[in-house]
């Protein structure tokens, strides 16, 4: 722990220099990024006239940017100043000048009689239509970049929702029964995903979010299928689409499960080339933008725009204001934008959370007598009075909530307990995963004297009462199975086939945590279950000090153009021939990483080249955002911790395609850290669509 030495409160705010030498050692205490402290101080040379409030205010809007938050809210400085900047438990005990402390003495000294006042006068502070780096609009302090992201992204939505029409409905609704037949059996449960397509034909812009396996890629695909038939009929070019995920990883699952959609459309009676002009292969935004490795700035933009009539976005929870506002810039005027996503979901690991704010009023619909009347003339469904509201504004008519989940049926427990945690229900959930009523949930205490012996036994073995809880060995033993294992000097398809069977085998498992530190962060794990793999030679490492080794897998951290490798993207480290189709025997293979190539292939990369990579036998909860697992596993920390929160246990859980299992150090009971954790919710500030 740092001691800080105490400045003389009552002087902090006529005394700027103090300030800064505390806002300089808060950084040294971890409490807020040296970024932070350097932004007020970078303001404090150019504008003599700004006071220690002005200064605290910068440097706070700034660490809140760091926290994912767009804004500083002023009136939150007065009433919560706690809140604004997270400080340990045992740092509170030192000889430390906390920030609640400095906040509140600024806030009732004279000098600082009204926040708004002071920031006002400032000339770092405009209003919005000059270059000052702060923006201040009524009580809410702004980066002006942040401010603009909000500004663009309101602007490009607003035009759009404003370009709803009901044009004749029959044409919509022979076409939705062919998509969406009343005859089905599973047409009650599919309701919503037909009023999806409904709002979605109606608006060049919606937004469709739902749990995980509620239909979201069915329905956009129907939607596309839709108004490409729409196009056809009369006599109108089909839309040019472009189909995107915000990582590599969201993007290579999406392309699997949409190649299948569109397939499975054949069976349904469109109009001749509908099917067709609908596109199979989804990039990430990163490349649909055209990203260029050394600058921020993108290809297309806002005088250079997408050739695109409608782009479709899946995922977009992780999108974060930065990438949405860039988006929206390089969107022509008159193209469609569909997000889906789970807005329940982590938001963007960066600043921004864009579909939740869209999505804050689904649940209840709020959909005006318009909007019904046009579900009702397309789909033959009328809207339930609880999702009436005639003061429902514009946005509202766009968003649709899929309700029913196809994955999980009303006997899974995984489907019972994420509803739980989504309402906030904790007792409920408890009940859920201590009870035993589940097949598909397991709770393992970790004994206080070896926690980690049931951790690694449960991250190798999995689950012996359960075909679909396996744990690591399964693709361990696909990497070691011989007879799977080409010859070196078979094709590379071959070997694709065989890397391709490993990864596939790999997302049997997946153990997750909160954290990155401590005895249960993402590094200690990593650390722990590698000895316990080599322990029971499943692999082999050939010295301690080598990192590479068969079976390895990696997590790439960071985007690297020159590889085709995308953040969030998984390889496993396998033997394979240097040069595929001319190695002429076993002597020429050497461990290169598989990765999925996002087209069906494989990318194989020597390790020496990979720069930004960890092993990952255990991944943090933020990182599993846009994959699936069949069997999941959840480590609690032993302590709590600002991170712990409802949506990251609700992201956790919804990563688990059959089975989920938690692995807590302490007990889960009300007061426990579970309970508390799904009591606590993410509030990013942001004004976007509030
Ligand atoms: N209307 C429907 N009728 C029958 N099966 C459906 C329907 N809609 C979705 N499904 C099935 O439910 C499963 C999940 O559908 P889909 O992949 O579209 O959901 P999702 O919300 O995109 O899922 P994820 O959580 O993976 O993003 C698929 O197997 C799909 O075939």
């Amino acid at each position: 722990m740092i001691a800080i030495p105490a400045p003389d409160i009552e002087h902090l705010a006529s005394d700027r220099e103090a300030l800064l030498t505390l806002l300089f050692d808060w950084a040294r205490a971890g409490w807020i990024r040296d970024l932070d402290a350097a932004f007020a101080d970078q303001l404090a040379q150019l504008s003599p006239e700004a006071d220690s409030a002005c200064l605290l205010a910068a440097a706070l809007v700034s660490h809140l940017a760091g926290q994912g938050h767009l804004l500083l809210d002023l009136q939150q400085l007065q009433t919560t100043p706690r809140a604004l900047i997270a400080v340990q438990p045992q740092d509170t005990q030192a000889e430390l000048v906390t920030p609640e402390r400095v906040i509140t003495a600024l806030a009732s000294s004279n000098l600082a009689s009204s926040w708004e006042t002071a920031l006002s006068r400032w000339s770092a502070v405009g209003t919005g239509a000059g270059s000052e780096p702060l923006v201040l609009v009524g009580t809410r302090l702004y980066l002006r970049r942040y401010w603009r992201h909000e500004q663009r992204i309101a602007a490009a939505v607003d035009a759009r929702v404003a370009q709803t029409t009901d044009w004749p409905p029959a044409d919509a609704r022979a076409l939705l029964d062919c998509l969406f037949s009343p005859d089905e059996k599973n047409a009650v449960n599919a309701r919503w995903q037909k009023i999806a397509c409904a709002l979605g034909a109606r608006t060049p812009f919606a937004v469709i979010t739902g749990g995980p396996g509620t239909g979201k890629t069915t329905t956009v695909i129907r939607l596309l299928a839709l108004l490409q038939s729409l196009s056809l009929q009369t006599g109108q070019a089909t839309l040019r689409i472009a189909l995107a995920a915000p990582t590599g990883k969201a993007a290579a699952r999406l392309n699997e499960s949409i190649a299948e959609q569109v397939d499975a459309l054949s069976k349904i009676a469109l109009p001749e080339g509908a099917q067709a002009a609908i596109p199979k292969e989804v990039k990430t935004l990163h490349r649909l933008l055209g990203a260029r490795p050394t600058t921020r700035h993108f290809y297309y933009h806002a005088r250079r725009p997408l050739p695109f009539d409608m782009v479709v976005v899946d995922e977009a929870s992780m999108v974060d204001i930065e990438m949405m506002a860039a988006l929206l810039d390089a969107l022509p005027p008159h193209a469609r934008l569909v997000l889906l996503g789970d807005k329940d979901q982590l938001a963007s690991v960066e600043a921004g959370a864009v579909l939740g704010n869209l999505c804050q009023r689904a649940d209840a619909g709020h959909y005006r007598d318009a909007t019904a009347r046009w579900v009702e003339a397309t789909t033959a469904y009328s809207l339930a009075s609880d999702y009436l509201d005639e003061a429902g504004r514009p946005l509202d008519q766009t968003v649709a909530k899929l309700r029913h989940s196809f994955r999980f049926e009303g006997n899974s427990g995984i489907g019972q307990l994420a509803e739980a945690i989504n309402a906030g229900n904790a007792p409920e959930a408890l009940a859920i995963i201590t009870g035993k009523q589940y097949t598909d949930l397991a709770r393992i205490k970790l004994s206080a004297s070896a926690p980690y012996k049931a951790l690694t036994s449960l991250a190798i073995e999995g689950r012996k009462d359960s075909e679909d809880a396996r744990g690591l060995r399964h693709y361990l033993t696909e990497v070691r199975r011989q007879e799977q294992r080409p010859a070196a000097t078979a094709g590379k398809d071959t070997w694709d086939a065989w890397a391709k069977a490993i990864l596939k085998a790999h997302t049997a498992f997946q153990l997750l945590t909160p954290l990155r530190q401590g005895p249960y962060g993402v590094n200690a794990l990593n650390e722990r279950i590698e000895q316990a793999l080599t322990h029971e030679g499943l692999v082999q490492k050939p010295d301690d000090t080598t990192r590479w080794y068969e079976g390895r897998p990696v997590l790439v951290t960071g985007n690297d153009y020159g590889l085709k490798l995308m953040n969030g993207d998984i390889g496993i480290t396998l033997y394979a021939p240097q040069q595929f189709d001319s190695a002429t025997d076993d002597s020429s293979v050497t461990l290169r990483v598989a990765f999925p190539d996002g087209k069906g292939g494989i990318r194989w990369v020597l390790p020496s080249r990979l720069q930004r990579i960890e092993t990952v036998y255990a991944m943090t909860v933020h990182k599993s955002q846009g994959s699936e697992f069949d069997h999941t596993a959840l480590v609690m920390p032993d302590t709590l911790s600002p991170i712990l929160t409802r949506e990251l246990i609700y992201t956790a859980v919804t990563r688990a395609k059959k089975t989920f299992t938690l692995l807590s150090p302490g007990d889960e009971t009300e007061q426990g850290l579970l309970a508390r954790a799904i009591e606590r919710r993410i509030q990013r500030h942001s004004q976007l669509f509030a």
